[in-house]
């Protein structure tokens, strides 16, 4: 049996404007989905995903995953829930050579679904990660990155950025521009999120983006405009001490950013009122600064906070059903089985 665990995250700057080759910082954060892998003696995959919002089901196929599962639930359900594990499983016997391999798997997550995140992407790239373990193929982080972005670039009909499965898969803080993905030095930054419950639809979000952007040169002007903030924060990051506690000015610095980018994603359409709601709350908390999260539509605003002020704000938002602190995962992708050469090598 193979255990692994990948990280959610915040995307500090950048999200969407990443999809058209704007550069973008998205944060790994100590928030996981655990996925368990036991290989099969035939070629089925029995998938248990209790977080699922079908409210927990289990079902069982054979051979192609192209066939879909038979099950008594109507197919587009099935194939949103089940999308990202079937392109997982896909990677993971391409990678061993091994079509034909049979799995149990066990996802379990403490990340929302469709709430901006990643938990799609933390889902895949563990899953991808302990399948391969599982057939005795050790991928390292940066195959598994490349990998869980084509599962996620297939489940979204070809709208997909490397960002969130590269945080996902490497952990800390990042930096995504097309095809260039590497890690980025910057001081522990003070998250803190809320959630409002909700959802939103990357693909229907990433595709109202994409229509705006065709139809008005100025939404253009807007992507390539986050692209500006993202280069701007950059900078600030690479003057500061990644050792030290992030200082006032540059947390005011950073926070003058995430206000106006989240006005850029407003503009292009991804908001929410809840999502609004909760990033003036967090703003009249005393945040630096605050900004949706991942695709947008509903889901989850990250600010910045090193005091309790914003949680608290949060908490008593109406709207808001849950605030908390999300911590910097400085370690991406993991083995949970004490199975991991990656770990052992780095230990050796
Ligand atoms: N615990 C889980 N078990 C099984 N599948 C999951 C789980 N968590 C997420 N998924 C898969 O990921 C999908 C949600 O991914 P989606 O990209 O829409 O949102 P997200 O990754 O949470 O947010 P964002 O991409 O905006 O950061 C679910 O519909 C499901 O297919
Ligand atoms: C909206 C988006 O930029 C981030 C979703 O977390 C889509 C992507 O990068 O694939
Ligand atoms: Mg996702």
């Amino acid at each position: 049996m193979t255990v692994s665990s990948a990280p959610g995250k915040v995307y500090l700057f950048g999200e969407h404007a990443v999809v058209y080759g704007e550069p973008a910082v998205p944060c790994a954060i100590e928030r996981r989905a655990t996925v368990t892998v036991e290989p099969r003696d035939d070629d089925h995959v029995r998938v248990v995903a209790e977080d699922l919002t079908l409210d927990g089901f289990t079902v069982e196929y054979s051979g192609s995953t192209d066939s879909g599962p038979d099950v008594d639930v109507p197919r587009p359900l099935v194939q949103a829930a089940m999308g990202y594990i079937d392109a997982a499983v896909d990677q993971a016997r391409d990678a061993a050579d091994a079509p034909d391999a049979g799995f149990d798997i066990t996802v379990e997550s403490a990340i929302p679904l469709g709430a901006g995140l990643g938990s799609s992407a933390a889902v895949v790239v563990a899953g991808i990660d302990a399948a391969t373990r599982a057939l005795g193929v050790d991928l390292d982080p940066e195959e598994i990155a490349d990998r869980a972005y084509r599962a996620e670039h297939e489940v979204q009909d070809g709208q997909a950025s490397r960002a969130d499965t590269f945080a996902s898969a490497m952990g800390g803080a990042v930096r995504v521009e097309g095809d260039d993905c590497r890690a980025v030095d910057a001081p522990a930054l003070p998250f803190v999120v809320g959630f409002d419950g909700g959802a939103g639809d990357t693909g229907e979000l990433v595709a109202g983006v994409r229509a705006l952007r065709e139809k008005y040169d100025f939404a253009a002007d807007t992507v390539e405009a986050i692209g500006d903030i993202v280069r701007e924060g950059e900078t600030l990051l690479a003057e500061a001490d990644p050792e030290s506690e992030p200082s006032e000015d540059l947390l005011d610095a950073l926070g003058e950013l995430m206000d106006f980018n989240h006005g850029l994603l407003e503009a292009l359409g991804v908001s929410s009122r809840s999502l609004d709601s909760l990033v003036w709350a967090a703003r009249s908390g005393d945040a630096y600064g605050a900004k949706l999260t991942g695709a947008g539509g509903g889901g989850c605003i990250v600010a910045l906070d090193p005091t309790d002020e914003t949680q608290t704000a949060l908490q008593y938002t109406p709207g808001c059903v849950d605030a908390f602190r999300a911590e910097l995962a400085t370690t991406g992708v993991r083995a949970e089985d004490g199975n991991d050469t990656k770990t052992s090598e780095e230990d050796a």
